[in-house]
């Protein structure tokens, strides 16, 4: 393979809810298209995050059970993940992760869960409720249409700089409030869905791919990815 990327699946025996690591491998199968590979490290439990070895990171969802032990050992490795997101490394973040990248997760038991706070976002609970169902959102920036699925009892309230991934047409979102669902910042995008999205949402693979291959080979030809037309998800939505 001409070109060759390496992974970091952030405690992916823990947080890996509904098979998140489809995520990668839906990537994996977008890069074949182009020649290019993505080794994949699981970093957990006492594992280093080295901030320079990485092209691409994600972080799955999660239970808050899960979410509890992870929130302690995250802590160890904020300065590198948040270096690694400043410096525009592309991340994608779901559910558990993406709340986790933020301030911190109130627990659908009340109890705190710290974040890193490496984005701006802070997550709520709600009072014997979760958000549960098939999600639509439209991406402003490229009109694009996003598909998944959301199960989560949190509801998260973005920061300063941070824009959503999408604005909901149908189903809840980051906290049913205000029509936003998920999270870009830098390269580093968030949402609440699960499906996986990257397997879910061909458009959406392709651009964090091509984010992450033109970070390290900024020389490369990628054009064959848009010409890859075959179409995996053909989503439909179902109105209930
Ligand atoms: N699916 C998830 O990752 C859930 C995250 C978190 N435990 C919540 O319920 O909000």
């Amino acid at each position: 393979m001409a070109y060759q990327l390496r992974a970091a699946h952030l405690y992916g025996d823990l947080m890996n809810t509904y098979g998140d690591i489809g995520n990668l491998l839906a990537m994996r199968y977008y890069a074949k298209a182009v020649d290019a590979t993505i080794d994949i490290d699981l970093i957990s439990l006492d594992d280093a995050f080295d901030p320079d070895k990485y092209d691409f990171v994600l972080f799955g969802g999660g239970q808050d059970y899960e979410q509890t032990i992870v929130s302690k050992d995250l802590q160890t490795k904020k300065a590198p993940l948040t270096a690694y997101i400043q410096a525009g490394g592309p991340f994608l973040a779901i559910c558990g992760g993406f709340q986790m990248l933020g301030h911190y997760y109130i627990g659908a038991n009340g109890e705190k869960i710290a974040g890193i706070g490496a984005l701006d976002h802070y997550t709520l609970s709600q009072d014997n409720n979760r958000f549960i169902g098939n999600i639509t959102i439209k991406n402003a920036e490229t009109g694009q249409t996003y598909y998944g699925f959301e199960n989560h009892n949190g509801m998260t309230f973005l920061g300063a700089g941070e824009r959503p991934l999408g604005e909901v047409e149908q189903g809840h979102g980051n906290n049913g409030k205000d029509g936003s669902e998920g999270v870009i910042y830098k390269n580093t995008f968030g949402s609440y869905f699960h499906g996986p999205i990257l397997a879910r949402n061909e458009a959406l693979a392709k651009r964090i791919l091509k984010i992450a291959l033109q970070r390290k080979y900024p020389d490369g030809d990628w054009s064959p990815l848009d010409q890859l037309t075959e179409d995996l998800t053909k989503n439909v939505v179902i109105k209930p």
